[in-house]
């Protein structure tokens, strides 16, 4: 069993003066952990950093207890990478693409490494295309391909940039069961814009905003504060909405405001039961109006 990935003080600035990370803290124990954040929050800066694809400024990554930074082939050699975007190989059949990839994590046994690659071809349901070139692949296809190419060599730090982006809701299902196998013993660390997968499958998160982590811990943990503190009110088209609603949301006759108050805010409003998105949308909220000006 792992022990887990420790993130310190992760600082990062593009040549553009774009400072992406801003002294990023982050403890991950074995298990499924979700990150949250808006766009351009520094998610991706900060999955390419802890997959070792470039480097930071200044800080620090200790996995299971090795200091990541100077050791970059070791975590390598346990890491399982998910990226945004997956290359296309032309007129390369996935089969043998995967067999060429486990061949580079030191699957030099071919009977092992078949045995491997057919059994993740099955389990992200590609087994019957196997012999089709990735290049022909539909979006959805390629993005399997990919979760495949991740799990090659049972890494013990998995890192997963927008896994779901592209996906139809019945293989979103059948991914969303992979990575709860694997987190089993391993760490999974899955960096996404839909909240309901991270309420639904991890037990701890962060959100990240601006590059600093504004929140961290259970989905429990962050929504029970809001108990007693949040109200919702249906608006028709064209009413005057209240002054900074938390959340406005859509609704085929006007919207459904949920607003954030210590006592009733006004007449029509009923008491809203917080979710993950609440407390998501409260978290960026207050660190914006605690970032300097
Ligand atoms: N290679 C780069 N050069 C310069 N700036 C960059 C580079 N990559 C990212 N940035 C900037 O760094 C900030 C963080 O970007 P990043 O892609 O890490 O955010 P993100 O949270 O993954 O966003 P999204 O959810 O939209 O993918 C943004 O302002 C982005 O424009």
């Amino acid at each position: 069993m792992t022990r887990g990935l420790v993130v310190s003080g992760l600082h990062k600035t593009y040549d553009n003066g774009v400072s992406a990370l801003k002294g990023v803290e982050l403890e991950v124990a074995p298990g499924l952990y979700g990150l949250l954040g808006p766009n351009g929050a520094g998610k991706s800066t900060l999955m390419r950093t802890l997959a070792t694809l470039q480097r930071p400024d200044s800080g620090s990554i200790v996995f299971d207890g090795f200091d990541a930074l100077s050791q970059p082939d070791k975590l390598r050699q346990c890491l399982g990478y998910l990226p945004q975007q997956i290359g296309s190989y032309p007129g390369v059949p996935a089969q043998s693409l995967l067999e060429r990839f486990a061949w580079l994590k030191g699957r030099t046994d071919g009977n092992l490494r078949r045995r491997e690659v057919a059994e993740l071809l099955e389990k992200v349901n590609l087994s019957d295309v196997a012999n089709r070139a990735v290049s022909e692949y539909s979006g959805g296809m390629l993005r399997r391909f990919g979760i495949a190419l991740a799990l090659i060599g049972q890494p013990k730090l998995v890192i997963v940039d927008e896994p779901t982006a592209g996906l139809d809701p019945s293989e979103s299902n059948r991914f969303h069961r992979v990575l709860a196998d694997i987190a089993d013993d391993a760490v999974v660390l899955l960096s996404t814009h839909i909240i309901e997968d991270v309420e639904n499958l991890c037990e701890r998160l962060s959100i990240l905003t601006s590059g600093r982590i504004v929140a961290s811990g259970s989905p429990h943990a962050l929504t029970s504060p809001l108990k007693g503190r949040l109200w919702s009110r249906f608006y028709a088209k064209g009413d005057p909405l209240p002054d900074s609603p938390l959340r406005v949301l859509a609704h085929p006759r006007g919207y459904r405001v949920i607003c954030e108050a210590p006592q009733v805010p006004g007449s029509g409003f009923e008491p809203h039961q917080p979710t993950l998105e609440d407390a998501y949308h409260l978290a960026l909220r207050e660190s914006n109006s605690e970032m300097p000006v």
